[in-house]
């Protein structure tokens, strides 16, 4: 049996405004930090001590990784990285306002690009301000493995691998594995954890800063389908505000982009 905590970033700078954020490479917001703190707090309290941690290659998971395990005691723990459990790619809409895209396109389009398992938002041109594909941190990449869009099934392709080349060895060492990653990437780690059906994903969001845990068996399925948040009453509600991201009642207060 092997342990495997996913932790969500805390609340970003961009959560916070309403935007679409995907590989734009946005900090936490001061909430997102105290998130970040409390996620720490909650595997203390749980007496649950990763052995090894991996996380994106975006300052928000980075980040949130350091201040909870700063919060644990646990700073000096191996981390590794990688581009593969990056955000989803939101392709032409980085950087939109979501309530606004909403507006603009109906409800319909809009859970579409954003829940959809299988379609993605229009690509994203390799000269916008917003692409990644100049970024000294995907240097080591081939241009064409750069994503200019995704939909969840791309972030489960590109995903799976690094779970099966990098972190399955450690929980096959029995090392319990601490991911820190986002919303949209540990929603297709999930999914294949939890066997759950394309159409059905569509329906599962992941809160900030709650860590969820699951016990695995040897052939590192699930003993619990679902795992268990460490603080169930917290992400219920938070579940319920990501899921809610966009509608007209919860526009981003920050700045709006077009
Ligand atoms: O903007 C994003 O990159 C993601 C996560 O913050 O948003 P959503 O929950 O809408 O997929």
């Amino acid at each position: 049996m092997a342990t495997l905590v996913l932790l969500r970033h805390g609340e970003s700078v961009w959560n916070a405004e309403g935007l679409f954020t995907g590989w734009v490479d946005v900090d936490l917001s001061g909430k997102g930090e105290s998130e970040a703190a409390k996620g720490g707090e909650l595997l203390l309290d749980a007496d649950i001590t990763p052995d090894v941690v991996h996380t994106s290659l975006l300052k928000r998971a980075i980040r949130t990784a350091n201040i909870a395990l700063e919060e644990a005691d646990l700073l000096w723990l191996p981390v590794r990285r990688s581009w593969r459990l990056n955000e989803r790619h939101y392709g032409a809409l980085q950087g939109k306002n979501k309530a606004q895209t909403r507006e603009k396109f109906g409800e319909e389009q809009f859970k579409v690009w954003r829940r959809s398992y299988d379609i993605p938002p229009p690509p994203i041109a390799d000269d916008d301000s917003l692409s990644q594909v100049n970024e000294l941190r995907y240097a080591g990449l081939p241009s064409e493995l750069i994503p200019r869009t995704e939909c969840l099934a791309d972030v489960v392709d590109r995903m799976l691998p690094y779970w099966y080349d990098s972190i399955v060895p450690d929980l096959a060492a029995d090392r319990t594995v601490l991911i820190v990653a986002h919303g949209n990437s540990l929603r297709a780690l999930v999914k294949h954890l939890d066997d759950i059906s394309d159409e059905a994903i569509a329906e599962l969001n992941i809160p900030t800063g709650i860590p969820l845990v699951y016990e695995l068996d040897d052939d590192f399925a699930p003993l619990k389908r679902g795992g268990e948040y460490l603080d169930p009453k917290a992400a219920k509600a938070a579940i319920e505000a990501v899921k809610n991201q966009g509608a007209a009642k919860n526009q981003g207060a920050g700045k709006k982009r077009k």
